[in-house]
């Protein structure tokens, strides 16, 4: 059986998401490969920006990664710009990606009361959505609670949810370390995802709510007191690359928590492009260092 095959078949055998992403993972290493594109990057392979160009950047992303790469994770703004024609290429991806077993997570970073994110949940992580990933990106900042919609039906059907707790961009601090009494808001994310990820922990099992920790906070998650471990679920990772992020930054941010961490990479990767195989290679190098940095 190839490896393409055996990560398909994880996908149909009712496993959870967080048993899925641990089994890609220990197979193809931990690189998240993002689709993001960026004007600049779209035109810098001599790509008009425009449909056809998100058509062709898309595609050649889709053969570079489908089945190499264990995560990829499409961007929806970048496809959201051309509308409903945009989204559709976005959706053609998301299931070219997992048909080659690759797992997706879609970073749409939803939130909203609670009445309408059951919308958004039906739209990402229902059984009848029409190109579900296997994960999707939620904000809790209108209440983690406001969630739950995203939340039970993630587990019904067997995908994920990434958290945003400390996020790459240095803006990010003014809401998420502020504090309530003795918590920061941070850290009731921590708190939240790992009361979700329980019952998968006492399995010994990986969680499928997952956190997003970017790779350029510096000391917050020391400052903050987080104990990222007691999550047990994804970290997701991203500012590796572009915004900065290190080898070492990760080292750093996570600590005892460095084997749950889901290192996100877009512009870096992408930037070896157009061509097929230095794109693929890109990641594949990307993934392994990541491999032994991780192990
Ligand atoms: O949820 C995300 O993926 C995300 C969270 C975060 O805190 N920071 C962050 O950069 N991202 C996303 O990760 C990608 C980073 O892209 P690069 O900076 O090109 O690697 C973008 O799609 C961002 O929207």
């Amino acid at each position: 059986m190839s490896t393409t095959d055996s990560t398909t078949d994880l996908a149909m055998t009712g496993l959870t998401f967080g048993q899925r992403l641990r089994a890609t993972t220990d197979l193809h290493g931990p690189l998240c490969a993002g689709i993001d594109p960026h004007r600049t990057l779209v035109e810098s392979w001599g790509l008009g920006y425009d449909l056809d160009g998100l058509r062709r950047f898309t595609d050649t992303c889709v053969e570079a990664f489908a089945g190499q790469v264990g995560v990829v994770k499409p961007q929806s703004a970048f496809f959201e710009v051309f509308g409903s024609r945009g989204v559709a290429v976005l959706e053609e991806a998301i299931t070219a990606l997992r048909e080659a077993g690759t797992l997706v997570i879609l970073d749409a970073k939803r939130g909203d009361i609670g009445s309408t994110m059951a919308a958004y949940a039906e739209a990402y992580l229902g059984k009848d959505a029409v190109a579900p990933g296997d994960a999707v990106t939620v904000s809790p900042y209108l209440g983690f609670e406001s969630l739950r919609p995203a939340l039970d039906l993630a587990a019904q059907t067997g995908r994920g949810v990434f958290v945003l707790a400390l996020t790459s961009n240095p803006e990010g601090r003014s809401v998420q370390h502020a504090r309530l009494r003795d918590t920061s808001v941070a850290e009731s994310m921590v708190t939240s995802a790992a009361s979700m990820n329980a019952a998968a922990a006492a399995r010994g099992e990986l969680g499928s709510v997952g956190l997003v920790v970017g790779a350029t906070v510096g000391t917050a998650v020391q400052e903050l007191q987080l104990d990222l471990a007691a999550v047990n679920g994804p970290l997701l990772s991203p500012g590796v690359g572009a915004q900065g992020g290190t080898s070492d930054d990760l080292r750093r941010v996570f600590g005892d928590a460095l084997h749950n961490v889901l290192p996100a990479s877009s512009r870096e990767v992408l930037s070896a492009g157009p061509d097929v195989t230095a794109l693929r290679d890109r990641a594949l190098e990307t993934s392994a260092t990541l491999a032994d940095l991780l192990r």
